[in-house]
This record gives C-alpha cells, structure tokens and sequence, in this order.
C-alpha cells in the first residue's frame, strides 16, 4: 500500500488558500501512485483557529472549501482535516475523502488541554475510533492526540484489525519534540503491531512553529520514511499490512491483553477501492542517517534530522519568515547594538528573508562604546545588509529639557537609561510606520524573564524572534551559525566581528561601564534558575537543593514574578522551549504569592 503523507505550510483562515494548496498535494500524491494521502490535522482552518472556531459562518465557509477538495479527489483517497458543525457542538475531524465526495468523518476522541492546547474550549469529543478499509486493508485514522496515549482510539482500531494507523497532525515543536514524537510512535508501533503514519503540518503561526518531520513506521517501529523538518514535503512510502497481519499470529498481545480493557467502539466508517494498484513500487531513493532506527526494508525517503543547535536555528528561521509573510510585510528592520542578542536576531532575519529585506539601524548614544558601534557596522556590511546610523544624543537632550522642570532636584536614576531605550523603539516605530517595514524585537528569554528590559523601549516592537531562547543558547545558536559560513566574519589578522561580538562582556550601554552582571547572577547560574523556575515550576528550596546559590535564587524569584506585567504586553515571539512564556506559562499579575 503506497501512502502519502502531505506536509504543507497551511495559513490559519485562509480556507479557500489551504483547499487550493490540499488540492495540489492530493493531485501530487495521487500522480505519484498513492492509494491514500494524510493532510495535517484541521487542513482547512490551519491550526490553531482559536475563537474563530466561535463563528458560525467560519464553520459553514470551512465546510464548503472542504467540498470543494472533496470534488478534486478522484483515484485517491485522502484524509483532510476540518472542524465539523454537529448539533450544538463543534468536533475536531477529519474527514475521508474520495470519488468526488466525502465519504466518511471521523472525529477526534482525546483533546488536549494543556501546554498551549486548549481543545476543550472548542470541540466536543468523538465517541469511537474509525477504521476505513482502502483496497481491502483495514487503515484505522485518528487525530494527533488519539496517538499520544497508549490506551487510545488507535489501541482500539487496532485490536478491532485496523494493520495500518494513520493520524493527522499539529505537533507543534519544541526542542528536541521531533525524536521524542519518533519514540512515541515506534512505541505505538510496536505495541499495536500496525504501520503507523504521522503527517504533521510545517510553518509558523503566532507562537507556535510546527516543524514537519512527518514519519512512517514499520510495525516493528522501525522508520521506513521521514519528511524534512522545518520545510514542506510530500513523502511517499509503500508499507506493507500484510507483514504486520502476520507478525499479530505470533504476537497476541492485541487479540488477547488489550480488547477486553478497550473501552473505545470501533466503527468502519467507509470502504473504498483506489487506482493506485495500478502503479509500480517506488523504485528505492538513496538512503542516509541513523540506521539503528531505521527500517532496511523500507522504501520511503529518510531525511537525517538536524542536530539539537542546527534545530533551534532552523525554527526561528521558519517561523519568522512564516510570520513576516503571512501577516503582509516583506521588510524587517531591528536594532543593531553590537551586541550578541541583536546579533542573533539579524542572522536569522537575513537567513528567513534574505538580506536585501533586513534592515540595520544603529543609534549610538554617548554611552555607546566605539567597539559595540563599530562592531554593528561591521557585521552588517559583513551580512550584507543596509544600515543607518541614528544618533539618539538630540532626543536625550530634547527629553531632558522637556523633563527640566518636572525632575529638577532629582538625580538622574533608571529613568534616563529608560528614555534611551524608549528613544530607540520610538525610532524604531517611526521607521516601520514611515516604511511598512516590522520590527524585530532582541529580548531574550533570560531578560523577558527577570523584566530586564524597557517597557515600550527595546521590548517595544512587532514579532519577538528570540523571546524563547535563554542567554546560554543565543551563545550557541550565533556558534552554530558561525560555522555555517565560517568565512564570512573576517579571517587571518583581520578583525573577526562574530567573535568580537561573543566576547565581549553582555552590557545594555545605557550609563558608563554598565555590564550586565551588575545587576543579574552571570548568565550560567541565572539560566538554571530559570530552567527550574519558570520551565518545572519548582521552588525556593528545591532550587537551593540543586545546589544553586540561595541568595541569587531568592532575587531571581522576585524578579521573575513581578515582571509578569510586563510580559503580559511584550510582543510574540517563537516557542522553542516545553515552556514558553507565552500561553504556556499563565500566572496572574496581581498576585500575592511569592515563589
Ligand atoms: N504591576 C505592574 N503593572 C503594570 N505596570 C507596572 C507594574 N509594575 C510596574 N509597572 C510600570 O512599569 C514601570 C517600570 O518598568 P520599566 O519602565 O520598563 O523600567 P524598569 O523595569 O524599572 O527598568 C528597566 C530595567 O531593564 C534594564 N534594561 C533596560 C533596557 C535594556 C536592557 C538590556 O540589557 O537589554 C536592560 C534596565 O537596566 C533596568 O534594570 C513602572 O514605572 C510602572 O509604570
Ligand atoms: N546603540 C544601539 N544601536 C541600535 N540598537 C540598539 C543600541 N543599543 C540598544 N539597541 C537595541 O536595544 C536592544 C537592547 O539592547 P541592549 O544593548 O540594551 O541589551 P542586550 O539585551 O544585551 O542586547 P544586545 O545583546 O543586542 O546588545 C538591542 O538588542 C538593540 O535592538
Ligand atoms: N494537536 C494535538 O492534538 C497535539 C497534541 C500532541 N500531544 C502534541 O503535543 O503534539
């Protein structure tokens, strides 16, 4: 059986775009002799919808773009994803598709309602697990979570025959998500005894960024073909459910441990015949990557998977080139510091949109040291990208006699270096107002997490690309990038701008000699706070038990909950890590308990 698994950058609300762009994959698969294609899960909406979920005329325009993919099926069987209208509910499904029609909808049983899910909210749950028998071999479907858990809608089908488990999916990424959905599947596999097949979507939406590396799996969970991560792909396989047929006569777990327990029914919910019996197998594509885990039986293409850095890289690249296109700008413009955060942000900025749609604005202020300007110069003639030079001294000194009077008597404090900041973003905005182009905020996770930035200042912007990733990481991740282009940052007695930048003490520059451990622990021990903090919720003494000075864990603690405010106004920005600070973390601002 030849399946295919249509991995596709869909966009959130464009219904007549996500049908027009299923109906080209489906015509791929289909030429390309596939019996049955997986689209991701809710094709036709993209996901998440969120509360457009809520209106009645999104439903019902949802359900005639899925109509009109439904009339381009022809030969081919196809799973494509769409929130289906049912009594007073509405079902996270999936609908089977062929023939001109849809001829069968399953919907999804387990939600999830946690992390950055909130199904609960939206869908009504599906009450039994849905085999469609394809050119006689039972294929069970089911919808991202039904997969997640051993005891659902899938251990059903399977026990009820179902040899092959397909399941449409939004996963999104988080470091290191891709080998761990992998495990689980092979583990599903194994246990179920069936091929298993995950199409997941690709691109960016708001915070999420889903990262393809979409898989199919023998029934020994061995993979026998993997999609490319972070980049459309239809991947095309043939498995073989006779195999797993016979593997159940020596292996009775399903027949004999599982049924009784199973609680799910089970439906056949359509049968159909395809054209794709006709075609040849897939003669076999070169093969790369892990062979430990892979199948040597299997035909599909096998993607290598990028190491743990290359990965991270590789997610901000996506989504924010995803955000910068589909939310209608073509150009970026960020400050440029010479510092390591701004550093990071250009090189993904020119890697996601090419350095002819980047902008460079430097603003020194007498505080800036010759170095950082210099610096910020250099690599932007380096990446190749057109710069400004915006001295913000006028607008401190504007600022200062407007102010006169108001502050007189006082000492100059936080509030000056504030100003700088907010002279900056001002600049900035006027920028991306004057010119169309977005801006890109620098904050790091370490920063938006202790409230070490300024509000409408450098926290002031359109799209947050580093928000996730933690001081520690942006070092790796400029490291990584580095050695992609080693060539490109001065060689040989010349003055290197990359390591230049790496190397200097991190300082906001906006008093004399400021450095940033003034002020915060060295970013080592503040990013483990952090780590148990804000990503395992552990306390005060559990930190102190991991051998993390008291002192620095009790400041941080402050630090991280009164900051909540401010972090409830940031712009968004790309989740990288389990726990972002975004939807995925929610605390309230006004809050009394500490720690
Ligand atoms: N609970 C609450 N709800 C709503 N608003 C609240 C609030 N608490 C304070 N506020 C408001 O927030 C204001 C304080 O916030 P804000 O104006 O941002 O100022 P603040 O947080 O006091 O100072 C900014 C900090 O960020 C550091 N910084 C700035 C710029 C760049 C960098 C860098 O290295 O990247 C670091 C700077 O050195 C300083 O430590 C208060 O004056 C008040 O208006
Ligand atoms: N002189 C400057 N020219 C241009 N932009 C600046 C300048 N100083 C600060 N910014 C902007 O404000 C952001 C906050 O920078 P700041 O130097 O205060 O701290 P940072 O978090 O260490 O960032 P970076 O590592 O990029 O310097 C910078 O990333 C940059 O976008
Ligand atoms: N859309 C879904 O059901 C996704 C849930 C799944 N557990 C995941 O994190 O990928």
């Amino acid at each position: 059986m030849r399946i295919a698994l249509a991995q596709i950058d869909l966009v959130v609300g464009d219904l007549s775009g996500n049908a027009r762009r299923s109906i080209d994959a489906i015509e791929a698969a289909r030429e390309a002799g596939a019996a049955i294609t997986v689209l991701p899960e809710l094709t036709i909406t993209g996901y998440p919808p969120e509360d457009l979920l809520f209106k009645q005329h999104f439903l019902d325009d949802a359900r005639v773009a899925l109509d009109d993919v439904a009339a381009a099926t022809s030969g081919t069987v196809a799973i494509v994803g769409f929130p289906e209208r049912g009594g007073d509910a509405v079902y996270n499904a999936a609908a089977i598709l062929a023939d001109g029609e849809v001829q069968g909808i399953v919907r999804k049983v387990r939600l999830p309602n946690y992390g950055v899910f909130d199904e609960y909210r939206y869908f009504g749950a599906g009450d039994h697990a849905a085999i469609v028998e394809v050119d006689g071999v039972p294929v069970a479907v089911t919808i991202c979570e039904d997969l997640w858990l051993p005891d659902g809608p899938a251990a059903a089908a399977a026990a009820a025959g179902a040899t092959v488990i397909l399941n449409t999916s939004a996963s999104p990424y988080h470091r290191g998500k891709g080998h761990q959905r992998e495990r689980m599947l092979a583990q599903r596999a194994r246990d179920h005894v069936a091929v298993v097949a995950l199409c997941n979507q690709v691109g960016g939406q708001d915070e999420l960024v889903f990262d393809g590396h979409s898989v199919i799996l023998d029934h020994e969970g061995l993979v026998v073909g993997r999609a490319a991560q972070f980049a459309e792909d239809l991947l095309v396989c043939d498995v073989d459910p006779a195999a797993a047929s016979a593997a159940r006569l020596r292996d009775p777990r399903g027949r004999l441990a599982h049924r009784p327990a199973l609680g799910t029914p089970v439906r056949t919910v359509a049968r159909l015949t395809t054209a794709a019996t006709e075609h040849p197998p897939t003669s076999t594509p070169p093969r790369h990557g892990h062979p430990q885990d892979e199948s040597p039986h299997g035909d599909g293409e096998l993607f290598p998977t990028l190491d743990p850095i290359a990965e991270v890289y590789a997610a901000l690249v996506l989504a924010t080139r995803d955000y910068v296109a589909k939310n209608g700008f073509s150009t970026v413009v960020l400050g440029l510091s010479g510092g390591i955060d701004s550093t990071l942000v250009l090189l993904v900025a020119i890697d996601a949109l090419g350095a002819d749609r980047v902008r460079a604005i430097v603003m020194p202020s007498p505080y800036s040291s010759e170095g950082t300007q210099s610096d910020a110069d250099r690599l932007a003639d380096a990446v190749g990208v057109q710069r400004m030079r915006l001295g913000i001294k006028p607008a401190m000194d504007a600022y200062d006699q407007i102010l006169a009077e108001p502050f007189s008597g006082l000492e100059m404090d936080l509030t000056e270096e504030n100003l700088q900041a907010r002279i900056r973003g001002n600049l900035l905005m006027a920028l991306s107002n004057k010119h169309g182009w977005l801006v890109l905020t620098t904050g790091n996770k370490s920063e938006m997490s202790v409230g070490y930035s300024t509000l409408y200042g450098d926290s002031a912007g359109g799209f947050a690309v580093i928000k996730d990733c933690p001081k520690t990481l942006v070092y790796d991740l400029v490291a990584h990038r580095r050695q992609v282009t080693p060539d490109a940052w001065g060689t040989d007695g010349e003055h290197d701008v990359l390591a230049s930048i790496v190397e200097r003490p991190p300082s906001a520059e906006l008093r004399h000699d400021q450095r940033d451990d003034q002020s915060l622990p060295p970013y080592d021990v503040l990013d483990r706070i952090l780590e148990g903090y804000v990503e395992l919720d552990l306390g005060r003494d559990q930190l102190v038990d991991r051998g993390l000075p008291a002192a620095d864990v009790e400041r941080v603690i402050r630090l991280v909950d009164l900051a909540e405010y401010k972090r409830r106004q940031s712009p968004p920005g790309v989740k990288i890590t389990p726990r972002a600070l975004g939807r995925d973390r929610r605390l309230p601002i006004t809050n009394r308990y500490g720690g």
